[in-house]
């Protein structure tokens, strides 16, 4: 599979946003890996003492303790790039965004299977309707057992995310145990896109590459570096020697 290097904007000037990914593609990036985050309700307490009427439980609780960018920011930044935006969303209701984010010119909607389990055949229906390429992503405590059925499906998802860290943040250090769950699907599913996201860094990205993921995410370890061009090289070097020698079948 063809290496997709990804810096994460989350890692970049915000203030900045379209110089930071001219950068980003100049430097040889092939995505620009876009993170939504819906925030945390931390009153719990409201949660659970708010008549469902008012609210429901959907509507309080959230993915992550972040807040990061919504659709708007995607069209704005889609005015000044042509790139491919592969937009992660750690939300709650992945339903309710798919058409603002379609309209806003996402490239790729990747949702989280822990956010999805009743409705994610809807979900995939309506982000190819709307022109993107569908994706899930699972969250380290998920079962990779747990995306088989939206690999497999008529209309199947193009592009499994395993997450490396535990969604919300950037610069956290990468969780090696999650390469089981990537060797387990290259080796179930020779062409599809598997795609890793957070602590990928020189030094974790050999493993990352022979357990059989093709799409990098990186923030920190690229926008850090004092020549992120090295870094995405690095990324791109590992990737394709382990693709063509197939090293997660050894
Ligand atoms: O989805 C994410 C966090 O939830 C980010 O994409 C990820 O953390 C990238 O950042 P870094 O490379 O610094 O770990
Ligand atoms: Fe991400």
């Amino acid at each position: 599979m063809e290496a997709k290097i990804a810096p994460s904007m989350l890692s970049s000037d915000f203030s900045n946003l379209a110089s930071e990914a001219h950068y980003m593609l100049q430097c040889g990036a092939d995505w620009l890996h876009m993170d939504i985050m819906d925030g945390y309700v931390t009153m719990l307490f409201f949660a659970f003492t708010i008549p469902s009427c008012f609210c429901s439980m959907n509507d309080m609780m959230h993915f992550v303790p972040n807040l990061t960018i919504g659709a708007p920011v995607i069209q704005s930044l889609r005015k000044h790039t042509t790139a491919y935006l592969d937009c992660h969303l750690m939300v709650t209701n992945p339903l309710d965004y798919v058409e603002p984010f379609g309209k806003a010119g996402a490239s790729g909607f990747t949702f989280h299977i822990e956010a999805s389990k009743d409705n994610w055949k809807e979900i995939i229906r309506r982000v190819k309707a709307a022109g993107m390429r569908p994706g899930v992503s699972l969250k380290p405590g998920t079962s990779v057992d747990e995306v088989y059925p939206l690999i497999e499906d008529e209309e199947p998802v193009q592009i499994v995310l395993v997450m490396t860290v535990e969604p919300g943040f950037g610069g956290q250090k990468f969780m090696p145990e999650m390469m089981d769950k990537v060797r387990t699907l290259r080796k179930k599913y020779p062409s599809l896109d598997i795609e890793v996201d957070g602590g990928l860094g020189p030094s974790t990205i050999e493993l990352a590459a022979s357990s059989g993921a093709n799409c990098i995410v990186a923030g920190s370890s690229i926008f850090g570096a004092k020549e992120p061009a090295e870094v995405i090289s690095i990324f791109r070097k590992s990737v394709e020697g382990a693709q063509q020698n197939k090293q997660w079948q050894r």
